[in-house]
């Protein structure tokens, strides 16, 4: 099932174009979503109405549902479900909540102090997926360090169901985090209102959350053309599992099927120095596919998938580190011995009895995570993704004469006059 390429048999060129993925190479998804954000700007909620009943096939006669709807909703799913979001919620609260540390300050000279605080982003905007699969865990993984953080606004948006409504799991994950409104739009209108605002939503300072291309597109065209930041680009799911002769072929083909289910542009890769594991976990992907509900879209994913043959596990990491994967699995024996050497990954699952899902849901980390070889260069959604830290310095008489005259020089050096004026007038007239 996995067409199977040898890597010491790819040449750079091969290579590359091997880990590039979910490229427009047409600039299809550029034109339609360049469309969806002018029209939203020019506007406004008549664009929102238009494009919840093009794409999402929903007439909304409004464009949010407030608490007393989310309290009914919320309500209406079974007892076990909402422990398991109890459960999901809590896990990841603890997790997140160790990540706020206070810093020290540090007297970088006699008299001269600086320091570090935290403050929260004010305007926060989440999007929470819901086209092929609506996913409440990805409302809890946003959400928690939103509020652990301290916004003060969240902003929810979420396509609507077709009976113009959200499900019952995002309401119980609302009632969670004490969210009392949610936006039902999803798609790249979602982003486009919150990047620019319109009558009904509020524009916001960020963006988070994952989605499709048309949301990941409009994320990076938001942040390019408007005051608004995104947490990353968090696109299409993919994992790549690091297997060899230890691995079990069955949790291995289960862990890559998971990932192909999200989408049919999401990637599945698997990396072994073993020619039979590769063969075993090909029968047994082959077997568990048809068992799947998404059978189509998992075949779908898996078609445009791949293994790699290498001729040991230090040559599947160096791959590994070029592909940077949003999920790496490594599913071997002695994954002790390998994981310092992993440079690009933006989550990590150890051993045969850790697979992808547990972090996907309950573990405690986060899911939001770069995608398309970004975590060469950003880190997944964290606490740290809603703060800003603002520096302080604070500087005695001491310290002005300590630090005043590099001060002078410097700016003379640079020929910028009133800088250095601004520490010399300090130094010839002190305060009583
Ligand atoms: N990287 C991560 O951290 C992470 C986490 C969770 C999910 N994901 C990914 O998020 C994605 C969720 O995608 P999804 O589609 O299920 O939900 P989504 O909410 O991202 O997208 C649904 C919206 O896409 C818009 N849309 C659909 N077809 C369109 C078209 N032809 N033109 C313009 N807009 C269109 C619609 O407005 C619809 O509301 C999956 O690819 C999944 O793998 C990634
Ligand atoms: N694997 C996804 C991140 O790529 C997150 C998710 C949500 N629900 C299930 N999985
Ligand atoms: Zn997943």
């Amino acid at each position: 099932m996995l067409n199977t390429y040898n890597y010491k048999e790819l040449s750079p060129d091969a290579l590359s174009q091997l880990i590039i993925r979910n490229t427009d190479p047409a600039h299809t998804i550029q034109e339609t979503v360049d469309n969806i954000i002018q029209n939203v700007r020019q506007k406004g909620d008549a664009a929102l109405f238009d494009f919840t009943e093009r794409f999402d096939k929903v007439k909304l006669d409004r464009l949010y549902i407030e608490e007393d709807d989310i309290q009914l909703l919320a309500t209406s799913i079974g007892r076990d479900q909402q422990r398991a979001l109890e459960i999901a919620f809590n896990n990841i609260y603890k997790f997140h909540q160790n990540q706020l540390r206070k810093e020290k300050k540090i007297d970088t000279m006699q008299g001269v102090t600086c320091w570090r605080e935290a403050r929260p982003i004010e305007r926060v905007g989440l999007y929470v997926p819901g086209g092929s699969a609506v996913l409440p865990s990805t409302f809890l993984m946003l959400g928690v360090p939103a509020r652990i953080a301290g916004c003060k606004e969240i902003v929810v948006c979420c396509p609507p169901q077709t009976s113009g409504l959200i499900n019952g799991y995002i309401a119980y994950c609302a009632y969670l985090l004490k969210i009392k409104r949610i936006y039902l739009v999803g798609g790249a209108q979602a982003i486009a209102a919150m990047a620019y605002g319109t009558a009904t939503i509020p524009k916001v300072d960020k963006i988070f959350g994952p989605g499709n291309q048309f949301v990941t597109k409009a994320k990076t065209i938001v942040q390019a053309t408007t005051n608004t930041a995104i947490d990353m680009p968090a696109g299409p799911s993919e994992v790549l599992i690091i297997a060899d002769k230890t691995s079990n072929p069955i949790y291995v083909a289960a862990d890559l099927l998971a990932q192909a289910e999200h989408g049919k542009d999401s990637q599945a890769i698997l990396v072994s120095d073993s020619e039979s594991l590769i063969e075993q976990v090909n029968q047994e992907l082959a077997k568990q596919v048809e068992a799947l509900p998404r059978v189509e879209i998992a075949k779908a994913a898996i078609a445009h998938s791949y293994a790699v043959l290498c001729s040991d596990l230090t040559q599947a990491m160096s791959f590994s580190n070029a592909y940077a994967p949003e999920h790496l699995i490594l599913a071997l024996d002695d994954w002790q011995s390998i994981i310092n050497k992993i440079i690009n990954a933006g989550s990590v699952f150890l051993g045969h009895l850790t697979p992808e899902s547990v972090g996907d849901y309950a573990s405690g980390t986060n899911h939001t995570l770069p995608t398309s070889a970004y975590a060469k260069a950003y880190s997944g959604v964290s606490v740290d993704s809603f703060i800003k830290k603002i520096t302080f310095q604070h500087i005695t008489p001491i310290g002005i004469n300590q630090l005043g005259p590099t001060v002078e020089i410097l700016a003379e050096l640079e020929g910028l006059h009133a800088h250095k004026n601004a520490v010399s007038v300090r130094l010839r007239h002190k305060p009583e």
